[in-house]
């Protein structure tokens, strides 16, 4: 679309539900409802330290990332079996299709389950099946990239990263997660290199809460193809400069941002700065079973808290294939796919 055609007001936010995207920044283990909890915790016997789907609820107030993080951990306990990373995942496939994601990364954190005796073939078999079943009943196109907690050690990676390689077809790439601050990417450089050999995709959170300075060592120490969050980046110009020389993407969730107290309110929340600074700017959901909403609702709350226009959804859209790990043709596709909705809506 080599101009957009003008698209009115009125229609914006039916114009962000509609549009084809990408989401390449979901914990899977942070879709997990409470709902779907509480049902697992009852099947296989596991204690929950709340009373109630209402009470869990009443928990997601947090004040930082850890603070979200020791809820996530806990929560993550009542995922035993094979079917509970399929319901778990497939539940999440759906409203992804309801929102018109037609592609996704989805991460997940070996290590916090491999910790309480189940085994890797467990959670890679259930989130795999039900990957297949997305993109045969859905038409969702959907991989997964296997993330290393970065609290824990980087020998401890490494015999994750060993225990993952009968199922190396399963995951397209790594990425680093959990407590930022304290934890640099280049603690993980070895491990990096590693996957880097190997052929992975390779991808780290980086400026969430954490300084600048993260995001320089994830893409000169690790080489990572892509930031998760990234938005402490517009405190460093020179920084800003480099991401948007080289097109480095950022994998945004201002949900996450908010709920997490990246950002006091969400119209304060930089997203538009990073766009209109040439940035490959993305938004994602990080894990919405915590933060209040998926795809959609990310859109439609950062769009009218801060005022974002029809010009902005095209670039989010197009940014997202663009950031992907997809090949050119089907970027091309999808890309085409996007720009045949925004006709519809002029
Ligand atoms: N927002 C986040 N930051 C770091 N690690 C995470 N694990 C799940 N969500 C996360
Ligand atoms: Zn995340």
């Amino acid at each position: 679309m080599e101009r957009l055609p003008p698209i009115p007001a009125e229609r914006l936010p039916e114009l962000l539900r509609r549009m084809p995207k990408a989401e390449l920044h979901i914990h899977i283990e942070g879709s997990l409802e409470p709902e779907l909890m509480f049902e697992m915790a009852q099947r296989n016997r596991v204690a929950l330290p709340y009373a109630s789907v209402d009470d869990l609820r009443r928990a997601y107030d947090f004040s930082n990332l850890q603070s979200f993080l020791d809820i996530y951990y806990a929560g993550a306990g009542v995922l035993i079996t094979e079917r509970d990373f399929f319901d778990m995942a497939w539940a999440y496939l759906q409203k992804a299709r309801a929102d018109h994601v037609l592609h996704t990364e989805i991460f997940f954190d070996p290590q916090t389950h491999t910790a309480r005796g189940v085994s890797m073939e467990t959670v890679v078999n259930g989130l795999h099946r039900a990957c297949e079943q997305a993109r045969a009943q859905l038409g969702v196109n959907a991989s997964l990239i296997l993330c290393f907690l970065r609290h824990l050690s980087e020998e401890d990676a490494f015999q994750t990263l060993e225990q993952a390689m009968p199922f190396r077809d399963r995951f397209i790439g790594v990425g680093l997660d959990s407590s930022e601050v304290g934890h640099p990417p280049e603690k993980f450089a070895k491990v990096f290199a590693r996957c880097r050999e190997l052929g992975l995709h390779l991808v780290a959170h980086a400026g969430e809460e954490g300084p600048p300075a993260y995001v320089w060592t994830a893409l000169d120490v690790l080489k990572v193809e892509r930031i998760d969050h990234g938005v402490q980046s517009s405190k460093d110009p020179a920084l800003m400069k480099r991401l948007a020389q080289d097109r480095i993407p950022l994998t945004v969730c201002p949900l996450s941002n908010l709920k997490l107290c990246v950002f006091p309110r969400l119209q304060d929340h930089n997203l538009g700065q990073l766009l209109d600074a040439g940035l490959v700017a993305t938004v994602n959901s990080d894990d919405p079973a915590y933060f209040g909403g998926y795809m959609n609702d990310n859109f439609l709350r950062t769009f009218e808290a801060t005022g974002l226009t029809a010009a902005h959804a095209h670039r989010l859209a197009v940014n997202s294939f663009e950031a992907s790990f997809i090949g050119a043709a089907e970027k091309r596709k999808y890309r085409d796919q996007v720009d045949a909705v925004f006709a519809e809506f002029a």
